[in-house]
């Protein structure tokens, strides 16, 4: 007789084969033993024609999208069919999960290679041009590039970002001052400032794409429209039919075009980074003291790393990072320019613990004020339309279903953000809910509810860096400025293609202090 797999009731067991569990004969249990799984096939949600692959997505999306998008129509679905539901995205199976236990059991038992279902017109583009994208990647392969990639993003390393990150949120502040008021390219703005603290990371050097934003060299306005277009046609192309697949689409080759830049670009500045840092090692100048190692010099220095690698994680590095922290900061700012008493505590926060000193890892460290900020913007606008997800790699019971191995299970963390029963007055921007230390259960579950930055052994390898920019930017800005939104745009609404996008430019009035 097969032993049967022991499944505790209300967590998530890997189940190595399915027929085991199922098939064995109900009088043969112990009486203690767990109730069996039920089929994937009972999990509720959307049947009928909302099942088609691919055309079935259309009878989802369709109506929600006239009417403000995506992320509306996953709240209907944990609305209509509760905390487990089963639903076809495009060729897919997938199980939403709107429940912090459920999500939690989930990525324990991810496994050493976790998935998530990469977007397909990247996939085509990694297989047409034989590139290695880490985002596409999965397994051992995918392992090797992010252990080389994570010994550079320590916070030892992170740390010495902090004065020439600081001095692009100095730049920031200049093209405020002179540009910022009622202007909707504040937004440009931001991405520009990401631009420049991103390349400070990934390419050694400041690029000063904002200080030079007038008579910007046309080589780098290509790098920046490029990585601008590479998010928003990753956008068009999840919403529409994938002939790409098939043949090159136009739609397609300005995709190709578009990642072609970053990259060709991006080799140039790491050529001509490696360059000079051979050239220093030459001259016995290259310190590799901790205090002055940066993730280039890291990676440079690893003999295992070819040129290729280390420009294939650097790219990563860029397409991940800089629209997200601008869209970050966009969303911040509007909501601490609408909420004047949030902003002056931050602002009181931020004189007295670092007054006009200079930022430091040490008065950056504590600031519980800021850090409770910027959780409850990534709450109040969750940055995508549903949340992070997996690919079961394991036949899998979760919440009492049995779910086959290759099964999509997306986290409902744009749901849950704004589920009442998970926080009291979810419309309320509400940084002083992240500081109540009295309840750590209460916080775990809530943080396990707003993932921005995903979690587990495949969560995002910037965050830290993205946190860091986020910080320094928030801070140089409200030390110069009190800022408000304009009254048009108080009431503007996250829509959703790729990331959360302000329904109409965001603009602020920057009133110097
Ligand atoms: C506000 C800014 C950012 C947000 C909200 C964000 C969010 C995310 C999310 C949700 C994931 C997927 C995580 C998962 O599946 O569990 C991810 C992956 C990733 N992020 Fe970020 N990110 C941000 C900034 C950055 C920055 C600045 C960098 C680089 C410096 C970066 C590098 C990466 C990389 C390389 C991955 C792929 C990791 C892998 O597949 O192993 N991100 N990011």
């Amino acid at each position: 007789m097969k032993k049967l797999l022991s499944i505790p009731r209300h967590g998530v067991v890997v189940s190595f084969k399915q027929s085991t569990a199922t098939a064995q004969p109900k009088e043969n249990l112990p009486d203690d033993t767990p109730a069996q799984p039920k089929p994937f096939i009972d999990i509720p949600g959307p049947k009928g024609m909302y099942n088609l692959p691919v055309l079935g997505n259309a009878f989802h999306f369709a109506p929600y999208l006239k009417s403000g998008g995506s992320h509306l129509y996953f709240r209907e679905l944990n609305k209509q069919y509760g905390k487990i539901v089963r639903v076809r995205l495009g060729p897919n199976q997938t199980v939403m999960l709107f429940d912090p236990e459920l999500i939690s059991q989930t990525i324990a038992n991810e496994g050493a290679y976790p998935v998530r279902r990469s977007v397909p017109i990247m996939e085509t583009y990694v297989k047409r041009t034989k590139r290695n994208m880490l985002s596409v990647q999965n397994g051992p392969d995918w392992q090797s590039y992010r252990s080389a990639a994570q010994q550079s993003v320590k916070p030892t390393i992170i740390k010495n970002y902090i004065e020439p990150q600081a001095q692009c949120a100095d730049d920031l502040v200049t093209w405020l001052e002179k540009y910022g008021n009622n202007n909707p390219e504040v937004k440009f703005a931001f991405m520009c400032y990401s631009a420049d603290a991103n390349a400070v990371l990934t390419f050694d050097k400041k690029i000063g794409f904002l200080k030079n934003s007038e008579n910007l060299d046309p080589e780098l306005e290509l790098f920046l429209n490029s990585i601008r277009q590479f998010m928003a046609l990753i956008g068009q192309s999840i919403f529409s039919l994938p002939w790409y697949r098939l043949w090159r689409t136009k739609l397609y080759m300005d995709f190709e075009n578009a990642t072609n830049n970053v990259y060709r670009i991006s080799e140039k500045f790491i050529g001509e980074a490696r360059i000079e840092l051979l050239q220093k090692s030459k001259n016995g100048e290259f310190d590799i003291a901790e205090s002055d190692l940066t993730v280039l010099k890291c990676l440079l220095q690893d003999n295992r790393l070819t040129n290729q690698t280390i420009t294939d994680v650097m790219a990563a590095f860029l397409f991940a990072g800089v629209e997200q922290v601008s869209q970050a900061l966009i969303w911040m700012f509007w909501l601490i320019g609408k909420s004047p008493e949030k902003q002056a505590k931050l602002y009181e926060e931020i004189a007295s613990n670092i007054g006009s000193s200079p930022v430091t890892a040490a008065n950056l460290g504590y600031l519980p004020y800021l850090k409770a900020c910027v959780k409850e913007s990534f709450r109040c606008v969750p940055p995508v339309a549903s949340g992070t997800a997996r690919v079961l790699q394991l036949d899998t019971e979760i919440g009492g279903y049995l779910i086959p191995k290759g099964t999509t299970v997306m986290f409902g963390n744009n749901t849950l953000s704004m589920s009442e029963e998970q926080f009291a007055n979810p419309e309320e921007f509400l940084p002083e809910r992240w500081l109540d230390s009295n309840d750590p259960q209460k916080q775990r579950q809530m943080g396990m509810c707003v993932l921005p930055f995903g979690i587990g052994k495949r969560n995002c390898m910037g965050r830290r860096f993205a946190e860091q920019e986020i910080h320094l930017a928030t801070i140089k800005i409200l030390q110069n400025f009190h800022v408000e939104v304009t009254d048009d745009c108080r009431y503007a609404k996250p829509t959703y293609t790729t990331f959360a996008e302000p329904d109409r430019p965001i603009k602020f009035i920057f009133d110097k202090r």
